[in-house]
């Protein structure tokens, strides 16, 4: 996939002389999903801010479908759709007319049948003529979904979609974000929730004071990091580990009386596919090895990602 997003070397130190960004490059793809992880005040909205040309950097450069975002603003902005995280928009204004008017604000012919368009993907044609004041919160966030999208961006920037929105929203947000990649638009967003990066994200960027610590495919990262642990507390401590169960890979602590077997609980993994527990305990049971306790831990999400950020 080629790139749509190339960043170099941006860092940014706001005038508080605080540095929010320090020296991050990052590729985003043509297509994919990206989620951009990081605990409050990590750089989040400073770097999607500085992509969207509301923010200058202090250094380095970012191009946008190949235009740059600071000599090239123009280019690279009317590419770009932008959800903040606060719901800001215009209380007396009709849903469609809002809508209609940020489409306007790119310079872009009007076109009725697209506005409707989006306005009906986001659920809101029966509210088109409601004047946003009397939406539900729910709905408002469409609403600025539906003015990100009025211009036919090639990318999508959602900062923190999720946050202060119900299950149910969420869940539409979700799909939409899903049938929008398939449409082809680029989408980048940031979350707190790991569960969110985990169902929707194609890759995951863990930023920690404006640092990128971590670009990875998700399923790559679900697949070394969701590992569990299985504890097997023996009856008799072992001296070493048989022959026969060195498949398993185990490992022997508490002075020879307890063996534990990782093993990785993948999405595919956790479906149905043996994670070789049940052979695990026929060789123990062969071997004649007697246990007294059994317990597992797994390691969350939301562990590795403290660990992470910890190490950084
Ligand atoms: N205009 C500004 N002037 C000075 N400091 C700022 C400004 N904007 C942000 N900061 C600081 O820069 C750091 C990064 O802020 P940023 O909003 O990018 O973080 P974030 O990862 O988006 O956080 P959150 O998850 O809370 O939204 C924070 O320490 C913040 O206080």
């Amino acid at each position: 996939m080629p790139n749509v997003i190339t960043v170099s070397g941006l860092s940014k130190t706001y005038a508080t002389g605080h540095t929010a960004l320090n020296n991050v490059s990052l590729d985003i793809r043509r297509g994919e999903i990206f989620a951009l992880l990081g605990p409050n005040g990590a750089g989040k909205t400073t770097l999607i801010s500085i992509i969207c040309g509301l923010v200058k950097p202090t250094a380095g450069s970012v191009t946008v479908s190949g235009f740059d975002i600071v000599s090239q603003y123009r280019e690279t902005r009317s590419r770009i759709g932008l959800v903040p995280q606060e719901l800001t928009a215009e209380a007396f204004e009709s849903v469609f007319a809002t809508v209609s008017f940020s489409r306007g604000l790119f310079g872009k012919k009007p076109d009725p049948a697209y506005v409707e368009k989006v306005i009906r993907s986001l659920s809101l044609w029966e509210k088109r003529d409601s004047r946003i004041m009397t939406l539900s919160g729910g709905m408002k966030r469409r609403v600025l979904i539906a003015k990100a999208l009025a211009h036919e961006p090639e990318v999508l920037f959602l900062d923190e979609p999720s946050a202060g929105v119900d299950v149910e929203l969420r869940r539409d947000m979700w799909r939409l974000v899903s049938e929008l990649r398939d449409s082809g638009v680029t989408i980048i967003l940031t979350t707190h929730y790991l569960e969110e990066a985990e169902e929707m994200a194609d890759r995951v960027g863990v930023i920690s004071r404006g640092e990128l610590i971590l670009v990875e495919d998700k399923a790559a990262l679900m697949k070394t990091l969701g590992k569990k642990k299985l504890s097997v507390e023996l009856n008799a401590p072992l001296a070493t580990i048989p022959a026969r169960l060195t498949p398993f890979n185990l490992t022997l602590s508490d002075g020879g009386g307890c063996l534990t077997y990782s093993y990785v609980t993948t999405a595919e993994g956790s479906e149905g596919r043996d994670h070789g527990i049940t052979a695990l305990l026929e060789a123990l049971s062969a071997e004649g090895i007697a246990f007294r306790d059994l317990h597992t831990e797994q390691s969350s999400l939301e562990d590795i990602f403290v660990s992470l950020v910890r190490r950084s």
